[in-house]
């Protein structure tokens, strides 16, 4: 091959920079909360109210004033009068005066003239009169505006709504949210051998699993996938389905990019497309292609299974969700070897803390990736000895 005209053998972080440049972020647009599950908040969100929206009790119990329970022990409880009671949603109206206080519950204003709690295992009496056998607390209450303050703004554009999120943005009182549009990426397997489970395989064939699992990474990314189903190892029939993913932001292929005679993505893509990058610097998924198709920015995952899902983890899901994936420190409990031109993400069982290498780590072998945990990111020429610290990716 003459020397090519587009970058060859990139970094894990170059190949996230391509990417995300040929994918522009997508128009916003307003949806009811429980809708937005799983989308890209697109503005900030203030706080439409404070959280708690007045100082209130963490416990059920008393409110009372701190300095007339401080000498309040089992021996000798401190007496006082009940004026009346505080509920959420219900408060008390009035001011509780020196020697008084008011039942209180989780959740209700502490009422004007109090400033403490006392929990109801720590009372007796009976009618209006309660006995503490301890002083009641002011760390018991739960300060106005400690969660939230009104006009705070709270949740920041580009953030997933995650369930967390969400309840989030309701208690600060939103009923809908600006969310980026979701995204349309057309999927799609390549190769003869290549067959949809559920009809007898002859020999040769093997079952389509890249579709099924980059299917529900996709869906798990917040995007609309438009199933191409399957190209034979045709340049005319690979074409004819490129062409079918018009309107889509982005298509997704798996297979067909490495060196061999009918990796005929590759040879389209380099041929008659536009190549932002071929081959990235690790294993599994060395292989990885990028170009545009008529406009269309195509993504050429390897065809071995586990290199097709590992480099959607580690390339393409950052860019579809804007989120990094989440790593960890941890020790690694046997030793992780390095090679000498690429980072490895080696599979690994997280066990009492520790990582832990899975073993068999050969990219067709697509049960490791069901029943490792995590990934171990080994930099290029970097090994790690037993007992040493290692990033870890979680699965
Ligand atoms: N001479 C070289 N050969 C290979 C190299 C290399 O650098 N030099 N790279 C190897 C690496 S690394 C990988 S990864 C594979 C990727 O190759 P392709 O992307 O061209 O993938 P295929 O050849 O089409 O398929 C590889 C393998 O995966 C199976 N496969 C394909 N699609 C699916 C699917 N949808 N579901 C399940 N399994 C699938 C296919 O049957 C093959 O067994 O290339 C190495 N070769
Ligand atoms: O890197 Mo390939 O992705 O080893 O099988």
């Amino acid at each position: 091959m003459t020397r090519p005209d587009f970058p060859m053998h990139v970094t894990v972080q170059e190949a996230r920079a391509h990417l995300a440049v040929l994918l522009p972020v997508p128009p916003p647009e307003t949806l009811p909360l429980l809708q937005a599950h799983g989308r890209t908040l697109a503005a900030d969100l203030p706080a439409l109210v404070s959280h708690p929206s007045a100082t209130e009790s963490a416990l059920d119990g008393i409110a009372a004033r701190e300095a007339d329970t401080q000498d309040a022990c089992p021996a000798a409880p401190v007496w006082l009068r009940v004026v009346g009671e505080s509920r959420a949603g219900l408060p008390f109206v009035g001011v509780v005066g020196p020697g008084e206080c008011v039942r209180i519950y989780t959740g209700a204003p502490l009422p004007p003239g109090t400033d403490a709690i006392c929990p109801v295992e720590q009372l007796s009496g009976e009618g209006d009169r309660v006995a503490l056998r301890r002083p009641a607390r002011p760390g018991d209450v739960r300060a106005e505006g400690g969660d939230f303050l009104a006009g705070a703004v709270v949740l920041r554009a580009g953030v997933l709504l995650t369930p967390a999120r969400l309840a989030l943005a309701a208690a600060l009182g939103h009923a809908q949210v600006p969310v980026r549009r979701r995204r349309r990426v057309a999927l799609l397997a390549t190769g003869d051998e290549v067959v949809p489970p559920g009809q007898p395989l002859r020999p040769g064939q093997v079952y389509d699993a890249n579709s099924v699992g980059l299917h529900a990474l996709l869906a798990e990314c917040g995007c609309e996938v438009v199933p191409l189903g399957h190209a034979p190892d045709s340049p005319e029939a690979l074409a004819a389905s490129l062409e079918q993913a018009g309107g889509a932001d982005l298509l997704l292929s798996s297979g067909g990019v490495s060196m061999g005679k009918y990796d005929f993505l590759r040879d389209l893509l380099l041929a008659r497309g536009e190549v932002s990058f071929w081959k990235v610097r690790m294993r599994p998924g060395g292989p990885a292609l990028l170009g545009r198709w008529n406009g269309l920015p195509v993504f050429g995952l390897p065809g071995n299974p586990v290199s097709s899902l590992v480099v959607f983890g580690v390339i393409v899901r950052p860019v579809l969700t804007g989120q990094a994936p989440p790593t960890l420190r941890l020790r690694a409990a046997t030793p992780f070897a390095a090679l000498p031109d690429k980072t490895a993400f080696w599979r690994a069982i997280l066990q009492d803390g520790a990582a832990h290498d899975y073993g068999a780590q050969g990219s067709g072998i697509l049960r490791s990736l069901s029943e490792a945990q995590a990934l171990v990111v080994v930099p290029q020429g970097q090994p790690v000895a037993a007992g040493e610290e290692v990033e870890v990716l979680l699965l």
